[in-house]
């Protein structure tokens, strides 16, 4: 099949971007249209920087080649967004940028349990694979669980002098540099961690730590959206934030809260996307077998509803659970089905933090002041 330009243009005619009134061709979003046989090459300027709006484009200008001109066209679609448009909408950077650290990376559930910490270790494990240098904090001050999921649970962080400074050494394990406030806590006695004594815990792990250079650093966040997450939000320059959710409804609705807390005006954290842990079952005697026990692509439709993007599926498998068990992230297992999915899980995140990047400048720690911040959060 040989596509033609203008069938292509014809289609394209009949789309807008989000908030503007001419159809995408007229209003000059479309810069380039090429073709090849049956493959499609779309540049797009938009002068808008909001993720979702380009994310739309995006789907929309796939979706109508495919409706209006041929349905398995190839098409790719190149988002450019111009500079000075961006710029003007975004608020001045003000926050302080950890030395050292490009990308603060935030994983988050509204739900407990819903598999935050195994995606977290997983997604760590993956990025170190492909050959990042990672960093994990773990700020579940509720169930820090990094420690027992990447098999350092007897270890402590040592002191390292850092120019004059004496700092916390992480520990490290698969490759990734891990500080945990499990390390300073006993395994079998309850912590009951007031708000401001948690946030400067987690202000020593964060800036008094000898990190070194890290492409990411992955911060594992209690669940739900209280005090806790205002604190490391308030700290941390943070790049952006993945909502970990089972696809069941009553996981959705705190995901959907999740996202929205990190949406907040007052926070304005870009939430890269939404991973579907527990997507389905699979008995490991039979891989070809989905059995879907909490309900079919529920945080894939809440991805598509609240325009985020979908960052992919994880099946509710024995071995993942017994690898975060043993010590051992399931990821680190090669040649195996699992491992492809923590690789396209993980791609996929590394391909929205380049996204992000390319059309926002870093985010600053925000600033809260007033009770106002909070209550806004705890809608
Ligand atoms: N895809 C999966 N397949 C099998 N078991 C899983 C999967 N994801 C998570 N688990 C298991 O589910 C349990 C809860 O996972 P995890 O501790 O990662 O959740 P969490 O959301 O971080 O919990 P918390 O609310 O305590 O922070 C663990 O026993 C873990 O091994």
């Amino acid at each position: 099949m040989k596509l033609e330009k203008e069938a292509i243009l014809k289609a394209l005619k009949t789309i807008t971007v989000a908030g503007e009134g001419k159809n995408m061709v007229e209003s000059g979003a479309i810069t380039n249209v090429i073709t090849f046989g049956d493959e499609v090459v779309v540049d797009m300027t938009l002068a808008t920087p909001a993720l979702h709006i380009r994310k739309r484009a995006e789907v929309d200008v796939m979706k109508v080649i495919h409706e209006k001109v041929y349905e398995k066209a190839k098409v790719k679609v190149n988002v450019k967004v111009e500079a000075a448009a961006a710029k003007a909408e975004v608020p001045k950077i003000k926050g302080n940028p950890i030395p050292g650290i490009k990308n603060i990376v935030a994983v988050a559930s509204g739900k407990g349990g819903v598999g935050k910490s195994t995606v977290t270790a997983n997604l760590a494990v993956t990025l170190a694979k492909m050959g990042f240098k990672v960093g994990l904090l773990d700020a579940d001050i509720y169930g820090p669980s990094a420690p027992i999921m990447f098999d350092v649970e007897r270890e402590r962080p040592l002191s390292v002098k850092v120019g004059n400074a004496s700092k916390m050494k992480p520990v490290e394990s698969y490759g990734v540099k891990i500080l945990s406030i499990g390390f300073f806590t006993q395994p079998d006695q309850a912590v009951v961690w007031r708000g401001p004594m948690a946030a400067k815990a987690l202000n020593q792990m964060i800036f008094d730590a000898a990190w070194g250079e890290l492409d990411f650093l992955l911060v594992d966040l209690p669940p739900g959206t209280g005090d806790i997450h205002l604190s490391i939000m308030q700290s941390l320059p943070i790049t952006g934030a993945v909502v970990v959710s089972t696809p069941q409804n009553v996981a959705l609705a705190d995901a959907r809260k999740g996202v929205a807390m990190f949406q907040q005006e007052s926070i304005s954290v870009p939430v890269l996307g939404i991973i579907q842990n527990m997507a389905y079952f699979t008995p490991e005697e039979l891989p070809e077998n989905k059995y879907y026990l909490f309900g079919k692509d529920g945080a894939k439709n809440l991805a598509e509803d609240l325009n985020v993007p979908f960052l992919g599926d994880l099946p509710l498998v024995q071995s993942i659970r017994e690898a975060g068990d043993v010590g051992r992230p399931a990821a680190l297992q090669t040649a195996t089905p699992l491992e492809k999915a923590f690789e396209e899980m993980t791609r996929n995140v590394v391909q929205e933090v380049v996204n992000r990047n390319e059309s926002l400048p870093p985010t600053e720690a925000i600033k809260i002041t007033t009770m106002a911040g909070c209550s806004a959060v705890k809608k």
